[in-house]
């Protein structure tokens, strides 16, 4: 029965009912920003559970092994991408332009879906950290990829403990694809996906994957890896692996420095480079002795290999033989040079100064 004397006005019930719908909206839309900001570019942390952030739980830090054992996946998983890309023949390939010696800087469907793979697991997994990748992130086509935070056997029995740094000390550079050139020539075996993490600007872990061969390497320096260097190497005529798209005078360089009975082997892909210098197991991979690059290059190209290099005892600095800073600016300028159970200072000495000789 209607209580006597109370008339509900349909103007009252209206403008009631609107500011409840006000109300329930206001608390759903601050619920799902929250959600957002949680997967999001650089959010803040929040939350826990299996895959929440792991800087949330430690006060601002990262454990270095759980870093490694979620870059060996993003790895994999875009080489996933990377494959699955180049088996259906639809590369979609554009130019991004030039580089500064002219050549064309390409891109293709493979770089654009495994660099969506790569830096969302990684962002979700360490929301915190600083992220610098290759491709353009469309922050309008976010993914949200969970990690269950497990680290592999291989990496526990190699890296017994966690290692703890503060999350703004770390600077993470994703290459979802090296070798574009080689990839669009269906040149296969050059082909990787890299993750590299610098600790103030220090590279201290690194992982290539080969995706045709499903072949992963990955080391930390003071850490542990799964790759090592070979048993010997030609210091007196090495063999110098250089690149074959991006070469510039490098071969110049080479033969000048070493002598005509050098031997200069042409390839693909920064990574693939790097394991040439190593033990690696993969039949599709030629070893050489030095890796030389002279043109300008990137530092996501670069920071996972010489991450794997410092953590064996190797080297790879400039062709000055200065460190290689891993934050600020992309790209070097001083060329590459790089060795492993050599005398990377003395090899420096024989190599002529770019900037005199004007050899870039
Ligand atoms: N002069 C240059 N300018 C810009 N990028 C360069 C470069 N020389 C090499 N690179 C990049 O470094 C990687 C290895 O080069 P190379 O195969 O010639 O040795 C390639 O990366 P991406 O394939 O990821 O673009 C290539 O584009
Ligand atoms: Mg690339």
């Amino acid at each position: 029965m209607a209580p006597m004397g109370i008339r509900l006005s349909p103007l009252g019930v209206a403008v009631f009912c609107l500011l409840g719908l006000g109300v329930l909206y206001h608390l759903y839309s601050g619920f799902l920003a929250g959600r957002i900001s949680l997967f999001g570019l650089g959010g803040e942390p929040g939350g826990g559970g299996a895959a929440g952030p792991a800087a949330a739980a430690d006060g601002g830090t990262v454990d270095l092994r759980e870093m490694l054992a979620v870059s060996v996946l993003a790895a994999v998983r875009g080489g996933d991408e990377v494959r699955r890309v180049r088996e259906s023949n639809v590369l979609h390939e554009k130019s991004k332009g030039k580089t500064r010696e002219g050549a064309e800087d390409k891109m293709t469907s493979g770089d654009v879906l495994s660099n969506r793979k790569m830096f969302y697991l990684l962002k979700t997994a360490f929301p915190n950290v600083q992220i610098n990748t290759e491709e353009h992130v469309d922050a309008a086509d976010q993914e949200v990829i969970l990690w269950d935070r497990k680290i592999p056997e291989d990496i526990l029995k190699e890296i017994a403990t966690p290692k703890e740094v503060p999350a703004e000390s770390v600077t993470v550079w994703i290459d979802p694809l090296d070798a574009t050139q080689e990839y669009t020539e269906d040149l296969r075996k050059y082909v990787t996906t890299m993750v590299c993490v610098a600790v103030n600007g220090k590279p201290v872990l690194g992982v290539i994957h080969k995706p045709f061969s499903e072949y992963t390497a990955w080391a930390m320096v003071d850490g542990g890896s799964n790759v090592k260097a070979r048993t010997s190497y030609n210091e007196k005529t090495p063999r110098i692996v250089v690149s074959r798209s991006h070469s510039g005078m490098v071969k110049q360089v080479a033969l000048q420095s070493f002598g005509n009975q050098t031997t200069i082997i042409p390839a693909g892909g920064a990574g693939y480079k790097v394991l040439a210098l190593l033990d690696v197991p993969d039949k599709s991979q030629e070893k050489a002795d030095l890796y030389i690059h002279v043109t300008y290059i990137k530092k996501w190209d670069i920071c996972a290999g010489n991450a794997i290099l410092k953590a064996l005892g190797g080297h790879m600095t400039t062709l000055s033989g200065e460190e290689i800073s891993y934050t600020g600016s992309d790209g070097i300028e001083g060329g590459l040079l790089a060795s492993i159970r050599m005398n990377h200072q003395a090899l420096v000495r024989k190599l002529p100064d770019l900037e005199k000789t004007g050899h870039k």
